[in-house]
């Protein structure tokens, strides 16, 4: 919680203007009884229109200055929180960006959304309404109190009892509202997670007819956040009632207590009505209470949850003896008896795992579906760290390299492709920032996506993903595989890249790639693909079980051959179409 309020320390000055005016209005509500009180009885019952006049001018200016302080520290207080918010989405976006993947598998995408928009909107609004009203209301309480005692202690005691009891009932439901509001929170992130599946997987949920399973999931998610809201709403709105009975009990017994000492002379009239006039400005001070308590058993329970990200760390960094940062150069790449668990797992997804590729060669990689395919590329870059053994390049371990110079020299095109909204040229620069048009235009042609990209409306300045033009699944590949080549890496990782490209356009571009003097890692379930690569490595459950180059695998690995009978026969029946 604290972490998060450390975000209004800049902002010290104008927040601390918008609570001293506050103070004005607060200070100006609270002599408006006593005012009153005065016109009441030394005006009206002794029917002198002078001090009439004399106290209906003071009411009437400090009313005018009251309302001047308002609106500047409406005004101030718009400022603060929306420069807080801010600064607080921006520092938790830089937060998330410097997570590790280990760090993103703790926490669920839909819930990261939801924590930086809608927590921080919760927050904002917070902070927004202390400078105006949060504050002043139980500021208006306690002065209110003081005035009443300071004009009539006798009738005033009724208040003093009335009030610590309504006190501490507020208490109770601040402390169990928290709790209720932070499971509301998480109901939403299941709200916000089934959403986004839905609009991701839309086309596939039509394809599978699957809608009403869909909607029925949504109406569960829903069903049981507004289940959730209700139950905290109705403990919020029972305070309400219960508020108004014990005031309006209090205002009863001041009026009766209060006839009988104006008739016994202990009162005067404007006293009764002075403590009348600040029962009611406490009773809507603390009926303004629930809607407080609301507000920060919300806050407590979103600044709890922005605070557990702004508190993860990243679980990879450089190391501080990486700070000789050596630089990738070559290429050439080590694995040395690497085993590796994912955070929280048991089972070994990569066992014992050692080979060599050197500079500038191609490495096929191959195995069944879940063998650690994907696991050992994203060692290369350290997107993950290996648990046990080591990665090497350029023969110097991967962790005395610091992050960037190492993933700066490494070009990687995941399994799926991912575009980002914007126009083709920028997706391929997306590599490379300071890329010329003569650079986008070549690592296009080497992706054997050039052509198609000429015969866009826009060409290279047609806009692409969301509201864009839909590009096949082997056009994306593609385009993912310049955004890589642009970068010139010294270490190319295509991870099943070239699965939708036809043989033909795939023998180009592996011929475009052998121009580069990277050295290769390809995962491909072709085998002709894999081999006219330099070496095979053939993953089964984790363990390398072969590697080596395909006229040898051929004479030595049984594994191997059926894998290319299989395959041959397959593709002659391709070409025999
Ligand atoms: N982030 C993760 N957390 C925990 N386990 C994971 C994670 N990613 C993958 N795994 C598990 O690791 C194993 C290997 O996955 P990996 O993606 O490396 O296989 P793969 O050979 O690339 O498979 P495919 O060919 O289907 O892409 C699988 O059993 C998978 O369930």
């Amino acid at each position: 919680m604290n972490r998060v309020f450390s975000f209004l320390k800049p902002y010290r000055l104008p927040a601390g203007l918008a609570l001293t005016l506050m103070l004005v209005e607060l200070a100006v509500e609270l002599a408006q009884p006593l005012i009153i009180a005065r016109m009441i009885d030394d005006g009206i019952l002794q029917k002198d229109m002078g001090v009439i006049w004399l106290w209906g001018g003071a009411l009437l200016a400090m009313s005018i200055f009251a309302f001047a302080a308002g609106v500047t520290n409406s005004f101030l207080a718009s400022r603060v929180s929306q420069g807080f918010a801010y600064d607080l989405r921006s520092s938790l976006f830089k937060k998330v960006q410097s997570f590790s993947f280990s760090n993103l598998d703790e926490f669920l995408t839909s819930s990261l959304i939801t924590r930086v928009t809608n927590d921080v909107n919760t927050i904002q609004m917070t902070v927004f309404m202390s400078l105006r009203i949060m504050l002043r209301a139980p500021l208006l309480v306690i002065g209110g109190t003081v005035m009443a005692l300071f004009v009539n202690a006798k009738l005033a005691l009724i208040l003093v009892i009335a009030i610590p009891v309504l006190i501490f009932f507020l208490l109770w439901v601040l402390k169990t509202g928290g709790a209720m509001f932070r499971a509301v929170q998480e109901r939403l992130d299941k709200v916000n997670g089934v959403m986004k599946e839905n609009l991701a997987g839309m086309r596939i949920i039509k394809a599978f007819l699957n809608s009403g399973y869909e909607i029925r999931r949504f109406t569960g998610a829903t069903e049981d956040l507004r289940k959730r809201t209700t139950t905290v709403l109705r403990l919020i709105e029972m305070t309400m009632p219960i508020l108004y009975f014990v005031m309006n009990a209090g205002i009863i017994a001041i009026l009766w207590f209060g006839a009988g000492e104006v008739s016994s002379g202990g009162a005067k009239v404007g006293e009764v009505v002075a403590i009348v006039n600040y029962s009611l400005r406490i009773t809507a001070a603390i009926s303004m209470f629930s809607f407080i308590i609301m507000a920060f058993s919300r806050t407590r329970a979103s600044s709890q949850r922005v605070s557990e990200v702004l508190e993860t760390e990243p679980h990879l960094h450089d190391l501080s003896s990486a700070s000789r940062s050596p630089e990738v150069t070559d290429g050439s790449v080590e694995f040395q008896n690497v085993t590796f668990y994912y955070p929280g797992s048991e089972t070994p997804v990569l066992k014992g795992v050692s080979f060599t590729a050197d500079k500038g060669t191609t490495t096929a990689i191959m195995g069944a579906t879940g063998s650690g395919k994907s696991t050992l590329f994203q060692l290369i870059p350290r997107l993950y760290d290996a648990t046990e053994g080591e990665v090497f390049l350029d023969g110097e371990e991967a962790g005395q390299y610091r992050l960037q110079n190492l993933r700066e020299q490494i070009g990687y095109v995941p399994q799926e492709s991912i575009l980002f909204t914007g126009t083709v040229k920028d997706n391929i620069a997306w590599g490379k920032p300071d890329a010329t048009m003569e650079d986008i235009i070549q690592a296009a042609k080497d992706a054997q996506i050039h052509d198609t990209i000429e015969n866009l409306p826009k060409g290279y300045d047609t806009v692409v993903g969301q509201k864009g033009v839909n590009l096949s699944g082997g056009q994306k590949q593609r385009l993912s595989i310049a955004r890589a080549l642009i970068r010139k890496p010294a270490i190319l990782l295509l991870d099943d890249s070239t699965s939708a490209l036809d043989l033909k356009t795939e023998g180009k571009l592996m011929k475009a790639l052998g121009t580069y003097p990277c050295t290769t890692f390809l995962i491909t379930q072709k085998i002709s693909t894999a081999s006219a690569s330099d070496q095979i490595l053939i993953l089964d459950d984790g363990e390398l079980m072969e590697h080596g180059p395909h006229e040898e695998l051929l004479r030595t690995s049984d594994i191997y051959r059926r894998i290319w009978q299989s395959q041959m026969k397959g593709e002659r029946v391709h070409e025999a179409l």
